[in-house]
């Protein structure tokens, strides 16, 4: 054998070895303490894609239901390449979300949250994220929301919902993001020119998180690019909105400038990027997020008479009781006339999952359960389960709005968490509700509807409606 074919085995002999050693510590991670059990997969992809294919509405996400059978609610994964601890157990859900910022923090992979930003809310930890959460919820707050918010969502509602009806049919979603985007962006930045806002009201619209939610690598490219377009021209837009209104030292009755004197309060804790940034966040998160869920309430009420037929009654008695018929809904008709409505809102929410995951990293090593979560390592919490359990949640994929009477419907529990918890518990929780409860209000007190097409809803893992929810909608007869 020559010296060349000797080399060359040895090359390839150091090569393989090198490659099973890296394998081997990677299918065998070191930690300090016993990790939950499951296995690693291949690197880099490691299960990511059996994790993502789509699944039906009325199940778990298959996927999961095979590694709970074989490792138990708490397991390791190599999920979208990084080492991931998947926890389905409700417990650990709650314990984790409870550690916020000091065994955890916020990590959401790169593409989900980035668009938004590095200066955006969800990246801020600590003081600048306490205090940017006051901030958020000087709007969004069940105060702000009263005081600022109510009476021109009531209107501009009501004035969507009329000329859509006058269609015949209508797209749910895209109907519930313009109306929120139409009374929303003055409230965030007023006295801007037409043009200006049309502009940004089409850049809010175009964000969304559903780009993560298809299964086609060309789709979800083309939405991601769409998603980061869209973000870039509206911080470009609000930075030039906020160095006007700094020069020009003019006061305007909007979120931006309650910003603005907020930040020259805090001497520098929070700065002009993370107020951009904020707006970006709320405006186009609101659309997204509260626009499917509107969406997922008008399809469980269409293929529910019982539930629906009881709804009414609720808002014809509401409507019964209003001295001037002409006058929108008021907080006090929201918060305590509409039990109903808050417990079909629940259980929609709780069988939607808009939030199937959130996702957390151990910043030391973390003991739970017996088992060590090594810092480092990502933690994927995965409420849905939970949500899913026919030990909490009797025929869990049942619609039944009435397993919720009785209980306390507003505030969050380890076995409901649709809106997270703790820390980081969502800042626009009451805006959702109050903006669904005001859309159901108006749609079935004046309108009768139905599902216009069979509406496809899957899980990638995430709710996702491809084709839309189109309703046919005409006027109740008087
Ligand atoms: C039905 C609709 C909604 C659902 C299901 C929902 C769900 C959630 C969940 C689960 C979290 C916690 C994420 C985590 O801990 O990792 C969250 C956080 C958040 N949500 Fe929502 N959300 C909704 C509507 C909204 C709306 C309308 C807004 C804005 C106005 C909003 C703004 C936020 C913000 C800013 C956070 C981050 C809070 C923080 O980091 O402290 N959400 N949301």
């Amino acid at each position: 054998m020559s010296l060349f074919w000797i080399i060359g085995l040895w090359v390839i002999a150091l090569v393989v070895l090198r490659i099973g050693h890296w394998w081997y510590r990677w299918s065998n991670p070191k930690t300090n303490g016993k990790l939950p059990p499951g296995s690693m997969g291949l690197p880099i992809i490691g299960e990511t894609f059996d994790f993502f294919k789509p699944h039906g509405f009325y199940e778990i996400n298959p996927y999961l239901k095979k590694k709970m059978l074989r490792y138990g609610p708490l397991f390791r994964k190599n999920i979208l390449g990084v080492k991931t601890i998947v926890s389905t157990d409700k417990d650990v859900n709650m314990e984790i979300l409870r550690q916020e910022n000091k065994s955890f923090i916020l990590s959401y992979p790169d593409g989900l949250a980035k668009p938004l930003g590095k200066d955006s809310l969800f990246f801020k930890i600590g003081n600048i994220h306490k205090h940017m959460k006051q901030l958020t919820l000087r709007l969004l707050s069940s105060e702000g929301l009263k005081r600022k918010i109510l009476k021109d969502m009531d209107r501009v509602t009501r004035e969507h919902l009329r000329s859509n009806a006058s269609k015949g049919r209508f797209d749910v979603k895209e109907a519930v993001s313009s109306l929120i985007i139409a009374h929303l962006t003055p409230k965030m930045i007023s006295n801007l020119k037409p043009e200006t806002q049309e502009k940004h009201m089409g850049n809010f619209k175009a964000f969304s998180f559903d780009w993560f939610l298809t299964s086609y690598i060309i789709s979800a490219g083309r939405g991601l690019y769409n998603t980061i377009w869209a973000c870039k021209e509206v911080i470009q837009g609000i930075r030039d909105i906020y160095a006007r209104r700094r020069t020009s030292n003019e006061k305007y009755d909007d979120f931006l400038n309650t910003a603005i004197e907020e930040l020259e309060k805090t001497g520098g804790l929070v700065n002009e990027a993370a107020i951009v940034a904020l707006i970006l966040t709320l405006s186009c998160i609101t659309q997204d997020t509260t626009s499917k869920a509107t969406c997922l309430a008008v399809k469980f009420l269409s293929e529910n008479p019982k539930v629906l037929a009881e709804l009414k009654k609720e808002h014809e008695a509401i409507l019964e009781s209003r001295d001037d018929k002409e006058n929108g809904v008021t907080w006090e008709e929201y918060r305590h006339k509409m039990t109903f409505t808050n417990m079909v809102i629940n259980e929609s929410l709780r069988i939607t999952n808009l939030a199937p995951m959130m996702f957390r990293k151990a910043v030391k090593d973390v003991e739970i359960k017996g088992y060590t979560i090594p810092s480092g390592w990502i933690v994927m919490i995965i409420p849905s389960v939970v949500h899913f359990d026919p030990e909490i949640y009797e025929n869990p994929f049942e619609f039944n709005p009435w397993r919720w009477e009785g209980k306390e419907l507003r505030s969050g529990s380890k076995t409901f968490m649709v809106f997270g918890t703790g820390v980081r518990q969502c800042a626009g929780a009451e805006f959702a509700r109050l903006q669904i409860s005001i859309f159901l209000h108006h749609l079935v007190t004046t309108y009768n509807f139905s599902l216009s097409q069979d509406c496809e809803v899957v899980r990638v893992p995430g709710a996702h409606l491809p084709k839309g929810i189109s309703i046919n909608i005409s006027k109740c007869a008087k």
